[in-house]
């Protein structure tokens, strides 16, 4: 097959879809890997070093696109990306496609056969590829947040350690899966006086197994939400529910309730975000203040360590770019957890959850594929 790897355009994204290292594994299974000029400069991987593992060198995106079988990324395509994808074409990315209404009418038009990374499931109910960038990110809210709280910052000024004699920081984590307890592990690691919160009480005996009595953890209720909000120095937003719009979980009105200069992290903002005040902010300009809460939005969080979540994100990529390279669609039919992954197909959704909240009528990943 023919597989392309186009140069990442969201704002200040530095990974890439392929490093060389899954270029070497494609081109030994016998495949021609496309790659654009300069799409792994982000993560230090020149032209030369994609070429010395079996890929050529386009100069345009255009060229990817055109010449590909199969489109592998990070982000989801942008406005001018999905004018370029087509039918008989396979998009293999994250996607967030339920927040996100102008992106799937531009898939749909397109005709792609689209796969979303953050709906491929596993064995033990896990998302075996959203989880290394959740791992990143979770450990990444806790460095914004710590930042943001710092007073030039706009934050109210506390260290969240504390120092001895004075007090530690309260952290409050809205989500205990993988964001939640990467984030809670480093918030543990700097010194924090960290709560997690989660509806999963199978979830919140594990995470007090993990943490042997380092952070307390809670039942999410309104009730427990507010009482941890109005305390908490910093709130990391981590919920999810697979494939759907975010809850909105912290409304305008609990703002008000929260000590000035406290920070807001919206993990969850890539599916809408569990802030009612979120709006999706980026690497350039991350923060914004609403009620004197200041707000990091950041939709592509791990596109600011490439290196570390380039690694990560292939590692866990490879297995079923691989498949879907050496079988195209018939690695949809016979693998059912890739099959989750299928999101779109000929201009029809194909995943329940994205259908519900943007209101599609749902194609079964089964049944368009057979057709
Ligand atoms: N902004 C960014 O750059 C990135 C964002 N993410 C996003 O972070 C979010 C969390 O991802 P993961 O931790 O991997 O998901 P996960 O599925 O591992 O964990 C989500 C947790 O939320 C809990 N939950 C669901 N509804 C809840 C509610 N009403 N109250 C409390 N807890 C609730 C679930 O029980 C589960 O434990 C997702 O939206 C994901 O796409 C992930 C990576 C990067
Ligand atoms: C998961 C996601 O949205 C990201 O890694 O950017
Ligand atoms: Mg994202």
């Amino acid at each position: 097959m023919r597989v392309g790897c186009p140069k990442e355009i969201k704002n200040h994204e530095y990974r890439v879809g392929l490093t060389p290292g899954a270029v070497r594994e494609y081109a030994a299974h016998g495949h021609q890997v496309m790659v654009e000029t300069g799409a792994g400069a982000g993560i230090g991987a020149g032209d030369d070093a994609y070429r010395a593992a079996g890929a050529t060198i386009a100069k345009t995106p255009e060229e990817v696109f055109a010449k590909s079988d199969m489109i592998v990324k990070v982000k989801e395509p942008q406005p001018n990306e999905w004018v370029q994808l087509r039918e008989n074409q396979i998009l293999y990315t994250y996607l967030h496609l339920a927040p996100d209404p102008d992106q799937t009418k531009g898939l749909l038009a397109s005709g792609v056969t689209a796969v979303a990374y953050e709906t491929v499931t596993d064995e033990r109910g896990g998302l075996p590829l959203l989880a290394p960038m959740s791992e990143v990110a979770g450990r990444l809210a806790i460095q914004a947040g710590a930042t943001s709280l710092q007073k030039a910052n706009g934050g109210r000024g506390v260290l969240l350690g504390g120092v001895p004699g004075v007090l530690p920081g309260k952290v409050a984590v809205i989500g205990g899966g993988v964001v939640g307890l990467h984030a809670a592990k480093m918030a543990v690691g700097l010194g924090a006086d960290v709560t997690i919160l989660d509806r999963s009480i199978p979830r919140l005996r594990q995470l007090d197994d993990i943490f042997n009595g380092r952070v307390h953890t809670r039942y999410s209720t309104v009730e427990a939400l507010e009482e941890e909000c109005f305390s908490a120095d910093l709130v990391v937003g981590a919920v999810l529910i697979p494939g759907a719009a975010a809850p909105k979980l912290v409304s305008r009105e609990m703002l008000s309730g929260m000590k000035k200069g406290a920070v807001l992290v919206d993990v969850a903002i890539d599916q809408g975000g569990c802030f009612e005040t979120s709006h999706a902010t980026t690497h350039a300009d991350p923060t914004y203040e609403v009620e004197g809460v200041i707000h990091y939005c950041v939709a592509n969080m791990p596109g600011a360590v490439p290196v570390t979540s380039a690694h990560a994100l292939n590692n866990a990529t490879l297995h079923y770019g691989l498949a879907l390279a050496d079988k195209g669609l018939k690695a949809l039919v016979d693998e059912p957890h890739l099959r989750n992954g299928l999101n779109a197909h000929k201009g029809r959704i194909t995943n329940a959850a994205v259908a519900d909240a943007l209101g599609y009528d749902l194609a079964e990943p089964k049944a368009v594929l057979a057709a």
